[in-house]
């Protein structure tokens, strides 16, 4: 199973292209639906997601409610088109006609210097446009169809806020999936932890005050994977090895750990590694879970619990850093344009969706089928298999 996305900002609609979804799955609009308005919903975001109304049009590889098992195209559309049209219009410019806003101030830290060397644009807009995160709502979409088809074979995937500023949200260890779903969901800064709750959107409103921005950690919460999923023969089949790349591949993240994650260096073999046990109903389990579910690049069948670090959202709205105009070589402040100041908590969304499709993926990989039911018998197979190894 594969993805691709299309779309610009600004542009008239989002695409995205999934192949390799088997036959036979049933799927509701409202659940991809669900997904993206999540996304669009945690405190610190701009203006820009009061324009939008993000609603998915599947216009092919569904029928009735069930994939076809052809490719599955989904569309978004950019309700903010309709106000750069002249901007983002298709058609070329007629002589001699000024094109209005365009951007030649670099902002530091994001696509926008080193996207214009790379391409050789003069109007960083052509960068700006494609590197920004608005594209997150196209991988979500992609990522709900991938929770759906984890959902139907009994895996259940969460994203949450960690930490926002340095504000860290205490541990929830004693919390079922269900729970942390619905405490997320009631956190207008998705964090499962009421205590810090306040304090983050305070830290949020203070920063955005200031024009200034902050990042933060989110975490991604998995039960139901069967061990043995992934594969420790190649660099590019270990399990653990995508998930980390589909985190990084996140607008502004910046870094990953699994389980204890970093504080691994710091702890003794004995204080990290999971003791390993047997009984009959539950087969192998571990009786801790401090590599976060991962052996080898494989799953070992203990939920999975990843981290990703976002860093501080580029665009500073009152005191942009500076930068160099790319015509004149003179130095200035960096272009500002309309800005997120905090999007950690809509990126926890975007996480939650990006492992959910590196799951699905490698699923698919394991036990390739065409129809859905085929899949579903193949995985309770296995699991009834690797329970009385
Ligand atoms: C949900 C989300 C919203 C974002 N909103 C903004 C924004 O409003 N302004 C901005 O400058 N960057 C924003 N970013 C971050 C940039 O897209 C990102 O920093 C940029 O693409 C450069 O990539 P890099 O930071 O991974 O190097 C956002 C990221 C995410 C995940
Ligand atoms: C549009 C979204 O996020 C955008 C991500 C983004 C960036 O530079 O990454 C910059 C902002 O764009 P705009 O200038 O249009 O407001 C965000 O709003 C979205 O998430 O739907």
């Amino acid at each position: 199973m594969r993805y691709l996305t299309a779309g610009e900002s600004h542009g008239k609609q989002l695409t995205t292209i999934i192949e390799g979804v088997p036959a036979g799955l049933s799927i509701q609009i409202d659940e991809i639906n669900s997904s993206l308005l999540r996304r669009q919903q945690g405190y610190g975001r701009g203006r820009r997601q009061q324009i939008e109304k993000d609603l998915v049009e599947i216009t092919s590889g569904i029928r009735h409610g069930y994939t076809l098992g052809s490719p599955i195209s989904l569309v978004i559309k950019n309700d903010d088109f309709k106000h750069w049209t002249d901007i983002m219009g298709e058609e070329p410019l007629e002589e001699g006609t000024e094109i209005r806003r365009v951007v030649t101030k670099p902002r530091p830290g994001h696509a926008d210097l080193n996207g214009a060397l790379k391409y050789g644009h003069r109007d960083i807009r052509n960068v700006l446009e494609r590197s920004s995160a608005r594209e997150t709502a196209a991988r979500v979409a992609a990522g709900a169809v991938a929770k759906i088809l984890l959902q139907q074979l009994g895996i259940k995937v969460c994203g949450y806020v960690k930490e926002i500023g340095g504000i860290k949200a205490k541990d929830q260890d004693n919390l079922s999936i269900e729970e942390r779903i619905e405490r997320a969901q009631q956190s207008p800064v998705m964090v499962l932890d009421p205590d810090v709750e306040q304090e983050m959107m305070d830290k949020i409103d203070e920063v955005k005050q200031a024009g200034n921005s902050v990042g933060g950690v989110c975490e991604v919460y998995v039960e139901g994977m069967p061990a043995g999923i992934g594969s420790y023969v190649h660099y590019d089949r270990k399990l653990d090895a995508r998930i980390a790349a589909a985190v990084v591949s996140i607008n502004a993240f910046k870094g990953v750990e699994f389980g204890l994650g970093f504080e691994a260096a710091r702890k003794l073999g004995s204080e990290v590694h999971d003791e390993i046990a047997w009984n009959e109903k539950k087969g192998y389990y571990r009786t801790s879970n401090r590599l976060g579910g991962f052996e080898g690049g494989m799953t070992t069948g203990m939920p999975i619990v990843v981290r990703g670090v976002m860093k501080p959202i580029p665009t500073l709205m009152k005191n942009p850093l500076r930068s160099v105009d790319i015509n004149t070589k003179e130095p200035f402040t960096a272009t500002v344009e309309r800005s997120d100041a905090c999007a950690v908590p809509a990126a926890s969304v975007v996480m939650e969706h990006v492992v959910a499709f590196e799951l699905a993926r490698a699923i698919l990989e394991q036990f390739s089928r065409d129809q859905f039911s085929k899949l579903k018998k193949a995985v309770d197979e296995y699991r009834e298999e690797i329970r009385c190894f």
